[in-house]
Formats: C-alpha cells, structure tokens, sequence
C-alpha cells in the first residue's frame, strides 16, 4: 500500500486530520520524567504520547534532529520509537533533508531499514536530489514551502510580495512528483499565505506547521487549507498539549472541534469543481514510473547531441547511469523479463559494454548462460572473439541498451553468428524508431523494445517532466 492510502485509511479509520510530533525535546518534557535519566525519561514521554494518541491521529512526525541531538543513545531511541508506532499510522520523518550527494543512501536508509513512509525534504537542492526518494513507489516526500521563521521571511517573500518565492517552490516542485507521492509542508500562522498556496496546489497534501503561534484562527486556517473535498490538510496537535497527563481527552476534543469546523466549512463551499491533475492519467503508459525515474535519475537528457554517425539529435539516452539505482535497475530486468519470457533461447549475449550489466541481471534472474562478443579482440592471450562458454548450433538471444541505426547490435550479433551461433532476437529498452526494426527486419533480425522515444516523450510532457520546445524539438527532428 502506498503511502497516500495509508494515510487516507488512517484518516478514515481514526476520522482524523491531527498529526503528532514524536520529538524528544528536552526542553518540553513534563517534570515528571524529570527523576528519570534523561533518555529513559524521553523515551517514556513519548511512549505515553503514542499510547494516548493512537486513536486520535492520522499520522506520526518524529523531528530527526532532536534524536541526533542526543547522539547515539538518541538515534537508539528513535529505532525504539518506530518501534512503538502501530503498523497501520504513517510515519513523517521530520529530516528536512537537503544534500544531493547523501540521498541515495539516506533514501534508502529511512525507507527500506528505518521503514519510515514518507520524509520532509528542503528545495533548494532542487529536483535532482529529490528524485532518489521519488524511486520507492509506496513512500513521499513533503516539500518545505515555507516556515514562520520571521528571519525567513527575507527570502520567503523575495523578490516582491505579489510573486513570492515560496510559492515559485510550489509550483516547482509540483512538476517532480505525482500528488500520491508529493505534498507540501507550509509553517504559517497566516491562512492568507495556506489559500496561495492551495490556490495553485489543489492537489496536493499539505502538512500545516506552527499553525498555533498565535492561536484562535484554526477556522480560517481550515477555510484556506482544506481542499474541496475538505481534506487534504494535516494539523499538528499543539506541542504545548503534550506534556498534559489529560492528553488522549484533549486531542479528542481537538479532533472534535476540527471535524466540527470542517463539516460546517464543506457545507457553505458545496460546489462541484473538478480538479485535472499534471499527469494525465487516460492513456498512462504501463511503464510511466519507469519512464519518470529515467529521467529523474538522468539518463534521458534533452539537448543537441552529437550521435556517433554525426547526426544531431535533440536528445541523449544514457542507459548506463541505470547500474548506480538498484531500484530502477530491478525495474529494467522486469520490462526485458517481460519481453524474454515469450522467445526462445539457449543463451543470452549483452552488447558491450552499456549492455554488460544488463545482460548479467537477466541470466542471474533466468537462470540462463550469458556471453557477450568482444568489442575489439586482444592481440595476446586467448584471442578469443567471444567471451564465456557455447557450443555452435546454439541459439542466442542479444540484449542491447537502444537501438539508433542499429550498427552496434548487428556488429555484435554478426560476431556471434561467425562463431556458429543462431541470432534470431534482439530485445532493446528503447527504441529510437525511424525505421530502425525495418533494417534489422531486413537482416534477418526480430527486434523488441520495452519503449519507444516518442512513448518516452509524450510521457513526460503530460508529467510535466519536459516543456513544449523540449517536446516540439523532439516531434520536429
Ligand atoms: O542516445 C544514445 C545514442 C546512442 N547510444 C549508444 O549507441 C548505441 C546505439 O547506436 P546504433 O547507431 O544503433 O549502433 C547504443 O548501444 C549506445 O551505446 C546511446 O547510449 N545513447
């Protein structure tokens, strides 16, 4: 289950908006955990806020740097407070996590073994460093719009006040990922700064923060934050409640006060609007998610490229950036799988060296012997044209990266057939079209691609990925 349905099941199933922060913060914990050594006093507080707050709450947001603040004995009680959580609440890490170079890891690290469902991430490192969270299908990320830092405001507001760049944020990092897998978080006390940014992000989950500062407005925040459907919006329980031993009472009548307001609110905007959202989801590809993580991952690039004929094409397909994801490198075995599973073979034959590793996957995965053609042959040693181990007569499927004019693969295929092997099928990831399966039609070679270059592009334009010229370079080339 992904992590818009969890929390949409959680919401139903607790008929709640209210979100906890799960932080060990010194400074706010109750005095009567002050006898207790600090750690074991923190760690008992948040015990009792999960246990009051259970039934109460959609949704659970530890703030990693108070758990690092604490050093080692800190990050031990963050495992012991995931641990703590029901299975069936989601978990917002609060990382706000801002370094290109360590996202990849630390994707990896809060999802797969901190299992944590979704993660808050600064934009400024831009989409780049967002895209390595975006590969896990089941998990989001939340987007830090804005924060009622006053010295933020500064930077919040440039350059004018009509066009802020908080809401430049927005609508950038709408274009990075789907609203099942994007939301946004937006620290305000002003419901005016909420209705901009709902204005032009209907879609999007939004995770209020610091809401409370100055109290006594949670209606207008609603007005302005709640979409159509009058959800979409997480309100953090106050953190001045959490030290209240009367705690599961208060945020149940919290709960009731927002249900309250939020019924009356639906009520006065009954309209019917239809939202449309980015990507349009008739005539989705079947590898649409594949197609995006390409490209977030950088290995479709639009631009003028030279081609090894000399051609110039609008863009560069750079297949082998695909063995540093592992995710998307899974995703890609799948799609050739998908194409291998119907053809018959005794053998498979990667195209050096893009196709190398690809080729390796596929026999590990079908459990079927691989060789590959060299590219140039050694003037010492065995001398040998093919490596690994055949008996001639034997049938050999070639699996390449992308098919242009089809040079490369031929050359390869033609080297094996010397050698007394049968080439019958070729299988690509992508094929560039403009009459490229004819030519190898024409040499006696089927050939079969996971996508086309116009699937590819058509696919990102309705995601919102490339922008008309980059589109239209592509149609007119
Ligand atoms: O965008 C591209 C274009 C080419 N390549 C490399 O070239 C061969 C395919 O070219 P042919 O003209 O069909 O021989 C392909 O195997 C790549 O190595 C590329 O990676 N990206």
């Amino acid at each position: 289950m992904n992590f818009f349905d969890k929390l949409n099941r959680s919401i139903l199933q607790n008929q709640s908006l209210l979100f906890v922060g799960l932080d060990p913060n010194p400074e706010m914990m109750p005095v009567r955990y002050e006898s207790e050594e600090l750690i074991a006093g923190l760690e008992k507080w948040l015990q009792f806020i999960i246990a009051e707050t259970a039934d109460y709450v959609c949704a659970y947001k530890p703030t990693l740097g108070f758990y690092e603040a604490l050093g080692i004995p800190g990050l031990e009680l963050l495992y012991k407070t995931l641990a703590a959580i029901p299975a069936h609440i989601p978990v917002i890490l609060d990382a706000k996590h801002s370094d290109l170079n360590t996202s990849t890891i630390f994707a990896q690290t809060v999802f797969t073994e901190w299992q944590v469902d979704a993660i808050t991430l600064s934009p400024y490192t831009g989409q780049d460093h967002v895209a390595p969270f975006l590969v896990y299908p089941e998990k989001a990320v939340f987007i830090l719009c804005c924060t009622s830092n006053p010295g933020a405001e500064a930077l919040q507001q440039y350059p004018t006040n009509e066009s802020p760049l908080y809401l430049q944020v927005v609508k950038e990092s709408k274009t990075w990922g789907t609203p099942e897998q994007l939301g946004l978080e937006v620290g305000t006390t002003n419901a005016e700064v909420l209705a901009l940014i709902r204005a032009i992000a209907p879609e999007r989950i939004i995770m209020a923060r610091s809401i409370w500062a100055k109290g006594g407005n949670l209606r207008q925040i609603l007005e302005a934050g709640l979409n159509d459907n009058g959800d979409g919006l997480l309100i953090p329980v106050p953190q001045d409640m959490l030290g209240n031993t009367q705690l599961s009472e208060e945020v149940e009548s919290l709960r009731a006060e927002i249900n309250q307001l939020k019924t009356e609110i639906i009520h006065e905007n009954s309209t019917c609007s239809v939202w449309f959202p980015d990507v349009c989801f008739l005539n989705q590809h079947p590898y649409q998610d594949l197609i995006l993580q390409l490209y977030d991952i950088d290995c479709i690039m639009f631009g003028s490229f030279v081609q090894a004929s000399g051609a110039i094409f609008p863009y560069y397909i750079d297949l082998r950036k695909i063995i540093s994801n592992p995710q998307v490198f899974n995703q890609v075995l799948t799609a050739y799988e998908d194409i291998l599973k119907n053809l018959n073979f005794d053998r498979l034959a990667g195209i050096p060296y893009g196709s190398l590793p690809t080729a390796t996957g596929l026999a590990l995965r079908l459990h079927c012997p691989m060789i590959f053609p060299r590219k140039e042959v050694k003037a010492h040693g065995t001398r040998r044209v093919i490596e690994g181990n055949f008996h001639p007569g034997e049938t050999v499927v070639v699996v390449d990266d992308i098919l242009i004019s089809g040079k490369s693969v031929m050359e390869g295929a033609g080297k094996l057939e010397s050698a007394g092997l049968n080439v019958n099928d070729i299988v690509v990831l992508i094929d560039h079209e403009q009459g490229v399966k004819d030519r190898l039609q024409q040499n006696g070679y089927r050939s079969h691609s996971v996508l086309t270059i116009s699937e590819i592009t058509n696919t990102l334009y309705q995601a919102g990925r490339i922008n008309e010229e980059q589109f239209l370079a592509f149609a007119e080339s």
